[in-house]
């Protein structure tokens, strides 16, 4: 893969590039995988950042991001709106343009949005909307704007991407519990693996789960989330051992709700930058059998995001 730029922008202090010459994964994707968890940034020369943005990425093309799907042995993408983009989807639907069919998007929108606006971007590829909770992230947005924008969403069949912090889900469940579409929470709703999976905190997510059979999560991000690793460098096959069981759980409960994604090019980490290859090998110690792996890989995103072809 090209590296890493940074065009006109300069990156916030710290930010970690996306990682070059990732390994070859061991575990062989069962044919038709998809990536449903992923970002373009810019590049910042020809989509620049937004005003509003929390943080300066280095770019990620969509060439880049399409040769990683490659690389790494996946058939498609979902590209996710990123924060540093606001509500400027251009470059990710630039990215959906040119991926022959292989890619779907998830957009930002705000109140404003019009009609055709949505029309253009559906057609394109797009098929849900992302709201944000993650405060480092994003400004609070009302929440009669973002019901607003579900039930203008709701009838072209999108969905709602959600991304909160464990901590917040007792005050925002009510929200959560009144979208009129399907929900698909980010990071599995980021728990505190310090504490117990079988813990108050986990078992809220596991209800919300339960108690509401339109809500699905994503089972990716170790990397964010593992305290004590090992980390997905230097062929380490047995990675973030510490958010395997909560990645399992969700798996297990519900393996027909569940979608996993490499989250390229990992925004915002500081600490250490995935091999993405060993990201991969992540994988079968969450979906333990090729029944699981099939769901969570091909079935659900397909289902979800393919529908219609
Ligand atoms: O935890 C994060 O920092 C993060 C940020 C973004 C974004 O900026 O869009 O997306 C993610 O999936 C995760």
């Amino acid at each position: 893969m090209s590296k890493p730029t940074s065009g006109p922008f300069t990156k916030t202090p710290g930010w970690l590039d996306w990682y070059t010459g990732p390994s070859k994964p061991k575990f062989q994707l069962p044919p038709g995988s998809v990536d449903a968890h992923c970002h373009v940034f810019g590049p910042g020369a020809e989509f620049p950042y937004a005003p509003e943005r929390k943080y300066t990425p280095c770019d990620a093309s969509w060439q880049q991001l399409f040769a990683l799907r490659d690389h790494l042995g996946f058939d498609r993408n979902v590209i996710v709106q990123a924060t540093c983009h606001g509500a400027d989807n251009r470059a990710m639907v630039d990215a959906l343009r040119h991926a022959n069919g292989k890619a779907r998007g998830v957009a930002t929108v705000r109140r404003g949005v019009t009609d055709s606006e949505l029309q253009e971007m559906n057609a394109a590829g797009v098929r849900g909307v992302r709201f944000n909770f993650v405060k480092r992230l994003v400004d609070f947005t009302p929440k009669d704007e973002l019901m607003e924008i579900a039930a203008r969403i709701a009838p072209l069949g999108w969905h709602v991407v959600i991304y909160f912090e464990a901590v917040d889900l007792p005050e925002l469940w009510d929200f959560f519990t009144a979208l009129p579409t399907t929900v698909v929470v980010d990071h599995m709703g980021r728990p505190d693996v310090s504490k117990p999976v079988d813990g108050p905190e986990f078992a809220l997510f596991l209800k919300f789960m339960r108690e509401h059979q339109n809500v699905w999560s994503k089972v990716s991000c170790p990397e964010r989330l593992s305290i004590t690793g090992p980390k997905a460098l230097d062929g380490e096959q047995d990675a973030y051992r510490d958010v395997v069981p909560f990645a399992r759980k969700v798996v297990e409960t519900f393996p027909d709700r569940v979608l996993w994604g490499t989250d390229w090019p990992h925004p915002n980490l500081k600490d250490h930058m995935p091999d993405d290859g060993l990201l991969v090998d992540f994988i079968p110690h969450i979906a333990t059998t090729p029944g699981l792996q099939r769901k969570l890989l091909v079935d659900n995103p397909t289902r979800l995001y393919w529908d219609d072809k």
